[in-house]
Order: structure tokens, then C-alpha cells, then sequence
């Protein structure tokens, strides 16, 4: 099942600075993981923004969760998920 996800990242200044740096460290190296395991198909900047558009293929809705919700930077994240359906004009 693919999911079309939009995060747009909001890290408070009260927040120290090492510490969030160590917390994008561990985000990287978990969206990383996450790519490498096929799970996290596509990742992209939107232009100007501390936000990304990402899509996701994975079993269910849960472990759609389950992956969203263990990102490091998910407690400064706004996430709007979009499900996919196959087109029926789309030739890949
Ligand atoms: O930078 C972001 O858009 C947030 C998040 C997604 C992957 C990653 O490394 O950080």
C-alpha cells in the first residue's frame, strides 16, 4: 500500500541547539533505514520550506503509524497522509 506523506517539521527554540541537532542525526539515520528497506520509496524537499513530501510503501495502516510515529522528529512534526489508489490512466 502506498501513502503519499506530507511532514512539515516545527523544532521549538526552546530546544537546544546540540540537541536538536542529535535528534535530526538519528532522524537521517532512521529515514535511512527505512530507505534501504524499500519502506521509504521517495523523499523530497518542498522548496523553501523545513518540510518534505515523502511516500511510503508499507503493509497497513498501522505499521504506517507504527513507522511514522518512531521518527525522532515526530513530537515537532505535522503530518498529513494521503492513500493511493493505482490510476487507471497511468502506464507505470
Ligand atoms: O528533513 C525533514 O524533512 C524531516 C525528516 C525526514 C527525513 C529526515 O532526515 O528528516
Amino acid at each position: 500500500m502506498l501513502y503519499l506523506v506530507h511532514m512539515d517539521v516545527h523544532i521549538p527554540d526552546t530546544v537546544p541547539a546540540e540537541q536538536a541537532a542529535e535528534i535530526k542525526a538519528r532522524e537521517k539515520a532512521y529515514s535511512q533505514e527505512l530507505q534501504r528497506a524499500g519502506v521509504w520509496v521517495h523523499l523530497w524537499r518542498v522548496v523553501g520550506e523545513y518540510a518534505n513530501y515523502s511516500v511510503f510503501d508499507v503493509e497497513s495502516n498501522d505499521q504506517l503509524h507504527e513507522v511514522l510515529s518512531n521518527l525522532p522528529l515526530f513530537p515537532f512534526m505535522t503530518i498529513t497522509v494521503t492513500p493511493l489508489a493505482q490510476h487507471p490512466s497511468a502506464i507505470r
